[in-house]
C-alpha cells in the first residue's frame, strides 16, 4: 500500500504539476491507497484536501491515522460534500473502488461515481477506474473516466480490452517491489516491446532464393467469397514469402500477377508435393473442415482461418497450428456466446489453446495470443481495420512467416503486430474507408518500422 501510494503521488507531481489535488478514498484498500497518496502529496508541499468513507480495513484504517497525524483532516465523504471540493479541485485521485468491487455498485457509490462523470475535473484512478470489473472487458453503466490511471503489480484484463479500458485513458504499470521477472512469470498475460518483436523477424541472407523464402499455399475461396483467398495470398506475399500459390474450388480473382492460382478441388491437394506452410479456410465454405482436417494430416506448419474453425477440429492439430479465430468464430468452437468471448477475451483464448493446441490469435482490437505457456496481449491496430478481408489479410501473413522458418508462437506474435502497424500506416495514408489490400500495402513499411526500433 505504502509502494502504491507514493507511485500515485508521483504520478500526481509529474502529469498534474500544480493545483489543488483532492483525493477519495473507499472503505477498502484502494481507498488506503489513495490515504497514503495523500500523505506523499502533503509531504510534496501540495494543497491536498482528502474525502474518505468510513472503513474497516485496518491498513486503511492506520493510514487514515498517520494521514491526521501529518496533520491533514480527514474529511467525510459524501454527494454533498464531493460537489463542494470538485469546485475547486484542479485533479481528482479516485481511490473509491479497486479490485475488490463486485457488481452490482450500491446506489451511494454510484452517485458519488456519477458526480465525478458530470465533473469537468480530470481524473487519475487507483488501480483501475472505480466501478470497472478487474477481470472483465465489458463496460459497466456507471464508472469512473480517468484521464490516467496508475495500476499496480500488472495489467488487468479490464485495462487491456475495448471499450473497457477506454475509460481508464493512458495506463501507467507500477511494479510493488517484486522482481521483474516475478512479475513477467506471475502475470496474466504478457505485452511485448515493438523492439522484442522486431528481433523474432526473419532475416533474409544474401544468397536467398525464391525457393528459400518460402513456399506457401492458400487454401481457400468458393463462389461468392473467392476475394478471400486472393487477399490472403497479397498478405503473404507482401510479408515475404517467395511462391505463393492459391488453391480453390473454383476462379480466384488474380489480384496481382505475382500470385498463382489454380482451380481445383482442393481435397485432391494430398497429390501434391508439400509446401513449407500453408493457410486454410478463407472464403472455403462447406469444404473448409474436410480440407483442413486434411491439411493438419501433413504435420507442416499451418494457419487455420474462417470457415476451418470447427469445433470438430479439436485434438486434430499439433504444434505447429496457429488457429485464428475473431470472437464470432472464437464463439463457434467453445459452442458459447459470443459475449462470453468478449468479456474476457484472455480467459477465452486459453480456454481455446486448451482446447485446439498449437497456437490460439483470438482477433480483436488488441488481439490476444495463447500459447501452452503464456498469454500476450499485442499492441496496436487501428479501428479501421474492422473491414471485410482484414483477417484474411492476417492469415496470409503468419502462413509466410510460417513459411519463412519462424515458430508458431513466433511467427503469431510477429505477424499479428505487423498486421496492425500495417493498419496504423494505412490509417494515417487514407484516414478512413480503410481497405485490406492497404493494409497489404504498407507491410514493407511496417515491417521496416519495426526494425527501426531494434537500432533505436
Ligand atoms: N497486492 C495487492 O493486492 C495490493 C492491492 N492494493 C490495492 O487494493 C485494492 C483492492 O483492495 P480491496 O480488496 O480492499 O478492495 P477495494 O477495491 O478497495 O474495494 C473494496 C471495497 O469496495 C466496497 N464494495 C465492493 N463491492 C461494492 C459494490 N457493489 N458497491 C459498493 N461498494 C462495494 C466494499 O465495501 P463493503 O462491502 O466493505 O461495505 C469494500 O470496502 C486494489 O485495487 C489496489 O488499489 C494496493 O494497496 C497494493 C497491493
Ligand atoms: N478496432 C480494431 N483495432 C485493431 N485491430 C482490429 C480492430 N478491428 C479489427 N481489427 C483486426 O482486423 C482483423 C479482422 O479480422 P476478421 O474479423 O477475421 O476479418 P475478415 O473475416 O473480414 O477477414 C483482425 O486481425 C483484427 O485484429
Amino acid at each position: 500500500m505504502e509502494t502504491a501510494g507514493r507511485a500515485v503521488a508521483d504520478s500526481v507531481k509529474q502529469h498534474f504539476p500544480t493545483g489543488r489535488v483532492l483525493l477519495l478514498a473507499g472503505s477498502g484498500a484502494n481507498g488506503g491507497d489513495a490515504l497514503v497518496a495523500a500523505r506523499h502529496l502533503l509531504a510534496l508541499g501540495r494543497d491536498v484536501q482528502m474525502l474518505a468513507l468510513p472503513t474497516k480495513h485496518p491498513l486503511t484504517k492506520l493510514n487514515r491515522r498517520r494521514l491526521s497525524a501529518c496533520g491533514l483532516k480527514v474529511e467525510p465523504l459524501s454527494p454533498a460534500t464531493l460537489r463542494r471540493a470538485l469546485n475547486a479541485a484542479d485533479v481528482v485521485v479516485d481511490g473509491l473502488l479497486g479490485t475488490g468491487f463486485t457488481p452490482p455498485l450500491r446506489p451511494a457509490l454510484g452517485e458519488l461515481i456519477g458526480l465525478l462523470s458530470a465533473s469537468a475535473v480530470p481524473v487519475l484512478s487507483i488501480d483501475l477506474p472505480s466501478g470497472l470489473v478487474a477481470d472483465s472487458a465489458e463496460v459497466p453503466e456507471t464508472v469512473v473516466q480517468a484521464r490516467r490511471t496508475v495500476t499496480l503489480g500488472g495489467w488487468k484484463p479490464a485495462l487491456l480490452y475495448g471499450p473497457a479500458a477506454q475509460a481508464a485513458g493512458v495506463v501507467e504499470v507500477v511494479g510493488l517491489r517484486v522482481p521483474h521477472d516475478w512479475i513477467d512469470r506471475e502475470a496474466l498475460a504478457r505485452r511485448l516491446s515493438d523492439a522484442e518483436v522486431a528481433s523474432k523477424l526473419p532475416v533474409r541472407f544474401a544468397d536467398a532464393h525464391k525457393g528459400t523464402a518460402g513456399r506457401v499455399w492458400i487454401v481457400g475461396g468458393a463462389p461468392g467469397t473467392l476475394g478471400a483467398p486472393a487477399l490472403a495470398g497479397l498478405g503473404a506475399l507482401r510479408a515475404g514469402a517467395g511462391l505463393v500459390t492459391i488453391y480453390s474450388g473454383a476462379e480466384v480473382p488474380l489480384i496481382t500477377p505475382e500470385l498463382m492460382a489454380h482451380q481445383m478441388n482442393v481435397l485432391n491437394l494430398g497429390d501434391k508435393a508439400r509446401p513449407d506452410a500453408v493457410a486454410v479456410g478463407m472464403g472455403l465454405g462447406q469444404q473448409a473442415e474436410a480440407a483442413a482436417r486434411m491439411v493438419l494430416g501433413w504435420n507442416i506448419p499451418a494457419v487455420v482461418d474462417a470457415d476451418a474453425l470447427q469445433a470438430n477440429l479439436a485434438g486434430v492439430g499439433h504444434a505447429q497450428v496457429i488457429w485464428t479465430p475473431h470472437p464470432g468464430e472464437a464463439a463457434r468452437l467453445l459452442g458459447v456466446q459470443t459475449g462470453e468471448i468478449t468479456r474476457d477475451p484472455l480467459a477465452a483464448a486459453r480456454r481455446l489453446q486448451d482446447t485446439f493446441g498449437g497456437v490460439v490469435v483470438l482477433k480483436g482490437g488488441p488481439s490476444t495470443v495463447a500459447t501452452s505457456k503464456q498469454l500476450y496481449v499485442t499492441r496496436g491496430g487501428h479501428p479501421g481495420m474492422a473491414a471485410a478481408g482484414m483477417g484474411d489479410t492476417l492469415s496470409g501473413v503468419l502462413a509466410a512467416l510460417l513459411g519463412q522458418g519462424l515458430s508458431a508462437e513466433d511467427a503469431a506474435l510477429t505477424g499479428v503486430r505487423l498486421h496492425a502497424k500495417a493498419g496504423e500506416l494505412a490509417a494515417e495514408r487514407h484516414g478512413y474507408g480503410l481497405m485490406a489490400t492497404d493494409v497489404s500495402n504498407e507491410l514493407g513499411a511496417a515491417w521496416l518500422a519495426l526494425r527501426g526500433t531494434l537500432e533505436s
